[in-house]
């Protein structure tokens, strides 16, 4: 059984060996998560050579354990089972961190499919059981968890931090976080409004009474 995490990528160093489908699918993540990749492979496919990103560098050689230097994490992701082995034995001996894309019992990570709306992740796996289950559920989430769920969550965000920037007790902030947290988006927006109108009274206030 996997644990799922959210990994900080930013800035971690990641070789992919080779340069088909699935690495190029592996790259896309890895570069929108922030992470700098070096993609490792005798032929690299088009749309792997398409990509324009300074964090990416494309190596055309086979693979060789010397690439394992300053690696934080490796994705093996060849058409050779063998190979994938190899170089999961290699990390495994520099204590390196890697995902093989032929053998997830055989792996220290795997990647689950994911959903992103704003600082909302839903992440879906069945640890390869069924690939093509996890693409309906996920489908199925997505059409549910739609794109105001991005606003719903960053609005969220802002009344939290208001809330504990308030005098009420935890008890009290603990309610109407959970109340909140059932609110529509309209809602959020109109008790946001309500909170800064208030803020802003009482800010006026405080100038007033200064002024006296
Ligand atoms: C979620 C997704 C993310 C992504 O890849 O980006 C993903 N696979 C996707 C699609 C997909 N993969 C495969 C098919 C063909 C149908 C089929 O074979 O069933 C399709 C469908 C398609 O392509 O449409 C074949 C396949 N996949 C794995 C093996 C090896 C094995 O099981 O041994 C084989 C056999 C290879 C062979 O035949 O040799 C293994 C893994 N695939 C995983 C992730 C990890 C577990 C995720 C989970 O179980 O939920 C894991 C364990 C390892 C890993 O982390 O790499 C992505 C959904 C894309 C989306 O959401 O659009
Ligand atoms: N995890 C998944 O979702 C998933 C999905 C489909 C397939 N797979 C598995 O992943 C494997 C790869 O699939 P693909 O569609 O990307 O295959 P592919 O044939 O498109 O790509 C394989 C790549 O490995 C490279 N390669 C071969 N020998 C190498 C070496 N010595 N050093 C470095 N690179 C080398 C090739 O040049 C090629 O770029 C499949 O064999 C299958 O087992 C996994």
């Amino acid at each position: 059984m996997m644990t799922p995490l959210l990994f900080n990528l930013n800035n971690k160093m990641v070789l992919v060996v080779g340069g088909g489908q699935v690495a190029h699918r592996r790259i896309r993540t890895l570069l929108k998560n922030g992470a700098q990749v070096v993609c490792v492979s005798p032929a690299i496919s088009e749309n792997l050579c398409n990509i324009k990103e300074a964090r990416l560098t494309l190596i055309h050689e086979n693979y060789g354990k010397e690439q394992l230097t300053n690696i934080d994490l490796v994705i093996a992701a060849t058409n050779s089972r063998a190979l994938n082995r190899q170089i999961k034995t290699d990390c495994q001996s520099q204590k390196i961190w890697c995902n093989r894309v032929d053998d997830p019992d055989d792996s220290d990570f795997i990647f689950p499919s994911v959903i992103r709306r704003g600082d909302l992740t839903l992440s879906v796996c069945t640890e390869g059981a069924s690939p093509f289950l996890t693409k309906k559920i996920v489908a199925d989430l997505a059409a549910e968890y739609d794109e105001s769920y991005a606003e719903r969550t960053a609005l969220l965000r802002v009344l939290r931090k208001k809330l504990f920037a308030g005098t009420a007790s935890k008890e009290e902030n603990t309610e109407k976080l959970k109340a909140l947290s059932l609110c529509s988006v309209t809602e959020l927006r109109k008790k946001l409004a309500e909170i800064e109108s208030s803020v802003t009274d009482d800010e006026a206030t405080i100038d007033e009474l200064e002024k006296n």
